[in-house]
Parts: structure tokens; C-alpha cells; sequence
């Protein structure tokens, strides 16, 4: 039996990290394990310029834990006024990694974001000429497309197009959660690339909606079927090098997700490896982690693996916390319902 596992120190390829004490408070969770990730921007007001990055690097700078050793890799929100030359220098001067896509209404602070995708065909042509890499919340936010097809439907009639006009263009489907999703970027093997976090590799919707009602486990895009979660399990456990880890690790305040109209989000980052680690070691694939979480991501985005590695060792069942306090309030983390056995040995 494998107890102990060393792999390179794995990055976070879909990361929210907020601003302010709630910053202050998830910060850990993500550097204690990750040496980088990728910030999203959709903050209020979102971070869409190269100066907005700036400044918001350096409020994540100034919040680090004593001692950390960590790498914010920036994000642009791309929104239907952004200057394509802004978004070039940005990238030259290594200020951001990646625009983000928010078709506008289809998430959490996601109302500045792309009504017409024409609006933005200049910067995207730009970022195929440079190289630089476009993330996209992949779910069409139409009130007459059932919320359970939202991304299969986006395939079809936003990424396909975008793709077939502009196959040189880098893209990363965020968080997928259907087999649709899978297959696609397993047919399209060039510059495609998807995420899948913790959560949809655990939860289908089930979870969320038999037996009561499970706000923590309501996020966006909402878990699918089981045939779909076991897709994704495929996915990340084969090895295949268009996949990997983006937790969306989205902290929200317990009364901001208990309402009557709760807010999406899941909270995972200071559990999610040993989650990731339990999932692959019951698949058989524990061969396959550092692939997933260390190796696939530096190489589609064209950068180097770290150097440094983690161990993580098999014992008795953890036992884990189940909320982190910030300033702003109590956040839930991440319950995947099951003992987890394996975890990240203190470096
Ligand atoms: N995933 C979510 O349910 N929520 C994210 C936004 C997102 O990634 O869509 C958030 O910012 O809270
Ligand atoms: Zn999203
Ligand atoms: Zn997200």
C-alpha cells in the first residue's frame, strides 16, 4: 500500500482570493499547499485594467502570510470597453497571465461583464497574436436555456464559433462540469485546455438537492449528474495533459450563503489536496496527481513547473476544520462527505 506520496509543489489554476480581510483570511488556505494561482478578477468594481492588476497584486503582496512563498498569476476581466493595447502591455510586462471572460450575468459579479461577443473580437484577436491566454466562465446566461444545459449550450454556440474564427487563440474552459465539455476538448486538441475543480470531481446534484437543500454546495456552473462528476474523474485521472486543477475556491460569509437567495461559491482551497489525493488514490491513479495538479497546468500556459515539491502521507482519517474565520465572517470549507486520509506533510 502507498502511504506516502512526494510530488511537485502544485498551482491553482482558477483561484478567488477577494479583497480585504476576506483576503486576508483565505490567504493561507491557498499558500500553505500552492506556490501559484490564477486570481480571478471579478471583484466589485472588477479588476479590468493593466493598472487595476497592479495595485491588486500588491494588496495581495501586502496580505501574504509571514514567510510565504507564493505567486499571484493576474487576471484581466475582459468587459466590452477593454483597450486591446492595454491588455498587451500587460501581458509584455508579465503584469497578466490571462483575460477572463464573464459572459455578462452568468456568475458572482459577473454584470460588467461580455454581452456580444463582437464587441470583443479586437482583443481577442490581439491576444492570439501575443499568445496570451483567454479563461472563460463557459455557460450561456439565457433565462430560456434550462441552468443544467448552460454549458453544453455555451459550447455550441460561443466556443465552437470562437474557436473556428480563431484557432490560434489560447483557451481555457473553466471549471467544466459535463461529459459534453470533456469530449470537446478532448476533440480539439489545439491550444484548448480545460479546469475542474475539487468539488465537481466529488459532488453531483444529489448533493446539493436530495435529502434538504445543501447551500454549500451550490455553485456556478451547478454540479451535473453522476455519469457527468464521473467523466470529469476520467478526466483529471488520466494523465491527458488538457487537464487540470483550477479549484474555483470561491470563499463567500456563511450569511451570505444562507439567504433565501444564497450566493454561489464553494470554499476548498485548504482541503483540496488532500480531497484530490483521496479521489485519485480510490480511482487507482494516485500516479496521476502530480500531473493533474502540478505538471499540465505550468505546461499549457507555458511555464515552468516548481521546482519545489510536497509530500503527502496516508493515515487515520483527518480531522479537518470546518470553517476559517475572517474579518468579514465565517466561511465554510469544503465538505466532501467522506473521511479524508491523506495529508500535505508540514515542509
Ligand atoms: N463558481 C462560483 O460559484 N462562484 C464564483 C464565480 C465563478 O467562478 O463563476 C465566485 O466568485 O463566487
Ligand atoms: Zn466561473
Ligand atoms: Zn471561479
Amino acid at each position: 500500500m502507498t502511504d506516502r506520496l512526494t510530488l511537485r509543489r502544485p498551482d491553482d489554476w482558477h483561484l478567488h482570493l477577494r479583497d480585504g480581510e476576506m483576503l486576508k483570511g483565505v490567504l493561507p488556505g491557498t499558500t500553505a499547499h500552492f506556490a501559484r494561482a490564477i486570481v480571478m478578477p471579478n471583484l466589485v468594481p472588477p479588476v479590468v485594467t493593466a493598472a487595476d492588476a497592479v495595485a491588486y497584486r500588491e494588496r495581495i503582496m501586502a496580505a501574504l502570510p509571514e514567510g510565504a512563498r507564493f505567486e499571484p498569476l493576474m487576471t484581466l476581466y475582459l468587459t466590452e470597453q477593454t483597450d486591446p493595447d492595454d491588455v498587451e502591455r500587460a501581458f509584455r510586462d508579465g503584469i497578466a497571465t490571462a483575460v477572463k471572460l464573464y459572459p455578462a450575468g452568468a456568475t458572482t459579479n459577473s454584470a460588467s461583464g461580455v454581452r456580444d461577443m463582437t464587441a470583443v473580437r479586437p482583443v481577442l484577436e490581439r491576444m492570439a497574436d501575443i499568445g496570451m491566454p483567454l479563461c472563460m466562465h463557459g455557460e450561456v446566461t439565457n433565462a430560456d436555456v434550462d441552468i443544467f444545459d448552460r454549458e453544453a449550450v455555451f459550447i455550441e454556440k460561443v466556443l465552437h464559433p470562437l474557436k473556428r474564427q480563431l484557432p490560434e487563440l489560447k483557451v481555457v474552459m473553466e471549471h467544466v462540469t459535463t461529459a459534453d465539455a470533456v469530449e470537446y476538448v478532448r476533440d480539439h486538441p489545439k491550444r484548448l485546455a480545460a479546469t475542474i475543480t475539487t468539488h465537481h470531481l466529488i459532488i453531483n446534484r444529489n448533493n446539493i438537492l436530495a435529502g434538504g437543500i445543501r447551500p454549500h454546495y451550490y455553485c456556478l456552473p451547478v454540479a451535473k449528474r453522476e455519469k457527468h462528476r464521473v467523466a470529469l474523474v476520467e478526466a483529471a485521472v488520466s494523465g491527458d495533459g488538457r487537464f487540470f486543477l483550477g479549484t474555483d475556491s470561491a470563499p463567500h460569509t456563511d450569511p451570505a450563503k444562507l439567504q433565501p437567495c444564497g450566493c454561489a461559491g464553494v470554499y476548498s482551497a485548504p482541503v483540496t489536496m488532500s480531497c484530490l489525493a483521496e479521489v485519485f488514490d480510490v480511482a487507482g491513479k494516485l500516479q496521476e496527481l502530480e500531473r493533474f495538479a502540478s505538471l499540465n497546468g505550468p505546461r499549457f500556459y507555458g511555464l515552468p513547473a516548481n521546482d519545489e515539491t510536497i509530500t503527502m502521507v496516508k493515515g487515520e482519517p483527518l480531522d479537518l476544520p470546518k470553517s476559517v474565520e475572517t474579518g468579514e465572517g465565517p466561511v465554510t470549507i469544503f465538505d466532501p462527505g467522506f473521511p479524508l486520509h491523506w495529508r500535505v506533510e508540514d515542509s
